[in-house]
């Protein structure tokens, strides 16, 4: 996963297959987190197939990197910018939207967890890291579902053995390093979006 997302950077760019390769390998620890988050792995299994549909259809080679696909999109006016429009795939801006603002959530819980020197709650990081983040994009019916979820997150040492490590001081290198990784690819596309106002996409 690691790998994936830091392969996924080029100078202010971010390829796309790399980028759904990294997410696919957070799913994997996702499952093996049991099946109460079945329903977000399964959200997120969504919105990473709509985008490789993309990559893998006719206009696959406007779908190589961040930029080529959001100049594609707004060149041909598939990104709408007021309303979700009902029976059509959504658009790959508005998809990779969504798995962005996600991303920072999983910063932020990443981090706690590498900072915790071995204490604390997990489903308390989890949820604190969830309220600053990702919950402001969330109707009232999906954060009461997340907040079940996260008390059902084992506890820091399982958590420890599912990113395959054991001792706090290795946890701390892999989620860290994890974290920077992390934080790169979501600067720029950051970054992207807020250069061509696409941060409110409906
Ligand atoms: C590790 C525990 C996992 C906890 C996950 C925390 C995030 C909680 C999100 C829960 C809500 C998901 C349900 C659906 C939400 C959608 O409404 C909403 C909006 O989409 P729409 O505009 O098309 O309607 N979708 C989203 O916001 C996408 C959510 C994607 C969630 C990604 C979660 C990634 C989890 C990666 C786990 C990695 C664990 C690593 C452990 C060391």
């Amino acid at each position: 996963m690691i790998k994936a997302f830091h392969s996924s950077f080029i100078e202010n760019d971010i390829i796309l297959g790399e980028y759904l390769e990294g997410w696919r390998e957070l799913i994997k620890f996702m499952d093996a987190l049991g099946t109460v988050f079945t329903f977000i792995s399964q959200e997120t299994m969504t919105k990473v197939n709509i985008l490789q549909g993309y990559l893998n259809g006719e206009n696959g080679k406007s779908y190589r990197t961040l930029l080529t696909m959001v100049k594609f999109e707004l060149e041909n006016e598939v990104v709408n910018f007021k309303e979700f429009p009902p029976n059509r795939v959504p658009s790959g801006c508005r998809t990779l939207l969504r798995l962005h603002r996600a991303l920072k959530w999983l910063e932020v819980f990443l981090y706690k967890l590498g900072m915790s020197e071995g204490h604390g709650q997990t489903s308390e990081m989890c949820a604190d890291a969830y309220h600053k983040t990702l919950a402001h994009h969330h109707s009232w019916f999906i954060r009461q579902v997340a907040e079940v979820a996260f008390l059902a997150l084992p506890p820091l040492k399982e958590m420890y053995t599912v990113v395959c490590v054991q001792k706090h001081e290795e946890a701390k290198t892999v989620l860290l390093t994890t974290v920077d990784s992390i934080v790169k690819v979501y600067n720029i596309t950051q970054e992207v979006y807020t250069m061509n106002g696409m941060l409110d996409l409906p």
